[in-house]
C-alpha cells in the first residue's frame, strides 16, 4: 500500500495510509466530518444506557494497523461532552500500532442527573494519529539540570498577572 498525498485548503501532505478492516459489515466505514479534521468519527456498535456516573466499554466495529512509529488516540467528543456529560474513562485511550482487535470506547456519563442513551451508529470518539517517539530506556544516575528542576504539582502557581484595570473599568471610560 502506498503512501497518500492530500490536498486540503490548498496545502497537499503525504501520510502513510491507515489500514482498516469493518469487523461490522452493518457499519458504515468511519470518516472525518471535515476533510482537514484531526480525528475521524467513530461509530458504537451496540444501544447503551449510561446512568449518572456509570461507565461501560462500547465496541466501535472496526480494527486497524496503525503505521509503526505511530499511536492512535481515542478522544471524546465535545458535542455530546458539553450536551450530555459524556467521556471516556481513560481519555484519550491508547492503541497501539501492534494493536489488531477491535477498538474498544470506555464511555462515562459524568451527568449528575441524566441517562445518555447511545444508539448503535452514534458517533460516539474520534480517533485521532499521530507521530510517537520510540526510544529505547537507558539507565543513568543523574539527570541534567533544568530551571524546573522537580518542580511540579502547581509549584509555578495558578492565577493571572492581572493588571490594576479591569474590563468594566475600560467599558466605563470609553
Ligand atoms: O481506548 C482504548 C484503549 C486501548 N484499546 C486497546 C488498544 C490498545 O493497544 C490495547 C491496550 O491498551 P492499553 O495499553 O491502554 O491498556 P493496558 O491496560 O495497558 O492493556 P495491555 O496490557 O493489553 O497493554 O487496548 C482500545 O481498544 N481502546
Ligand atoms: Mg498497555
Amino acid at each position: 500500500m502506498t503512501t497518500q498525498s492530500r490536498t486540503t485548503q490548498g496545502r497537499t501532505q503525504t501520510y502513510p495510509p491507515l489500514r482498516i478492516r469493518r469487523l461490522d459489515s452493518g457499519l458504515p466505514l468511519p470518516v472525518r466530518a471535515h476533510p482537514d479534521d484531526a480525528g475521524v468519527d467513530l461509530f458504537a456498535a451496540s444501544d447503551l444506557e449510561l446512568e449518572p456516573g456509570r461507565r461501560a466499554l462500547v465496541g466501535t466495529g472496526i480494527a486497524i494497523a496503525l503505521p509503526i512509529g505511530t499511536v492512535g488516540l481515542i478522544h471524546p467528543r465535545s458535542g455530546l461532552a458539553a450536551r450530555a456529560g459524556l467521556s471516556i474513562v481513560n481519555t484519550p485511550g491508547t492503541i497501539d500500532a501492534g494493536y489488531r482487535g477491535e477498538i474498544k470506547v470506555c464511555l462515562i456519563n459524568h451527568d449528575l442527573d441524566d441517562t445518555i442513551t447511545i444508539r448503535r451508529g452514534d458517533r460516539i470518539a474520534q480517533l485521532l494519529v499521530q507521530r510517537v517517539e520510540l526510544p529505547e530506556l537507558v539507565e543513568v544516575d543523574e539527570l541534567d539540570d533544568t530551571v524546573r528542576g522537580d518542580g511540579g504539582y502547581g509549584s509555578s502557581g495558578g492565577h493571572a498577572a492581572l493588571t490594576t484595570s479591569t474590563p468594566s473599568d475600560e467599558e466605563t471610560q470609553s
